[in-house]
């Protein structure tokens, strides 16, 4: 149990048709920890997320973030509580149509938190924190490498120096050294921060550098939640399996159903 939790899910369960996604999933997160949700392909990883975010409405279960229960807020409160918050989605979800510099900045001017002429110097700031130049700021997203993007989607999730960030499969797609930046870059700029934050992955590259706290989602339960310490000597089966990806174990590959 750990005290004033900054995140706590008690029981939350979903499940779409007769598909049991999520069935009664507790988790608590301290304020300033990094905890990492690991788990196969379809495990029920992003929709857990979703919950949390508020884009899927979960069937049963309490969520609450700095002991609000999420539940009470109405759409525009769960909107501007949900602005305090940062997001590093998968594939980085840039507005292609808009510049580097306002792609950063777009929740500070959508939240009137910064004046619009003062938004491409504070893009150009917030950019060199994550290791991109000035004259980047001025491009369009598509001209950008997948690394660039990623970089470029962690500094609009930091832009508003935010209490809590959410990372989705911050290094899919990335070659194994570009991952590795951009592991280094989250688990620098958020410390910086102080920031609670939840990632989701199945890179266990990615869990080694973020991770203090590592959580297993499978068949919509957590198997095994421990300090990153303790990942190699869990005593837990599946986790053994699923971080040495292994083909033996008491996984095993399933067809996939719609
Ligand atoms: N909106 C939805 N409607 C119906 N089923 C859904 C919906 N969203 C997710 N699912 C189902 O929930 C299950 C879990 O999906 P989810 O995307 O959370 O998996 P994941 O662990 O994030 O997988 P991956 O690592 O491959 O991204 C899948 O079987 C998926 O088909």
């Amino acid at each position: 149990m750990t005290e004033n939790p900054k995140i706590k899910l008690q029981g939350v369960a979903k499940r779409f048709g007769r598909k049991i996604v999520l069935d009664g999933v507790d988790l608590e997160v301290a304020k300033g920890q990094s905890l990492v949700v690991i788990g196969g392909s379809g495990s029920g990883k992003s929709v857990l997320l979703k919950c949390i975010l508020g884009i899927l409405r979960p069937d049963h279960g309490l969520m609450e973030i700095d002991g609000t229960d999420l539940s009470t807020l109405s759409r525009s409160e769960r909107q501007a509580f949900m602005g305090r918050f940062g997001m590093l989605f998968q594939g980085a979800a840039l507005f292609d149509s808009l510049p580097v510099w306002e792609n950063v900045t777009f929740g500070l001017l959508a939240a009137k938190m910064i004046p619009r002429r003062e938004a491409r110097d504070r893009a150009v700031e917030i950019l060199s924190r994550v290791g991109l130049a000035a004259d980047v700021a001025d491009l369009n997203p598509a001209e950008l490498s997948g690394g660039m993007q990623k970089r470029v989607g962690l500094a609009r999730a930091i832009a508003a120096n935010p209490e809590i960030i959410f990372f989705d499969e911050p290094t899919t797609g990335l070659d194994p050294i570009m991952a590795d930046v951009i592991n280094d870059l989250i688990a620098e700029r958020t410390r910086e921060l102080g920031a609670t934050t939840i990632t989701i992955t199945h890179d266990m590259s990615s869990v080694r550098k973020i991770a203090d706290r590592v959580t297993m989602l499978y068949k919509g339960k957590l198997i095994w939640t421990g300090d990153k310490a303790d990942l190699d000597h869990s005593g837990n089966a599946y986790v053994d399996q699923f971080i040495h990806g292994r083909a033996e174990g008491p996984i095993r590959m399933e067809v996939l159903k719609a």
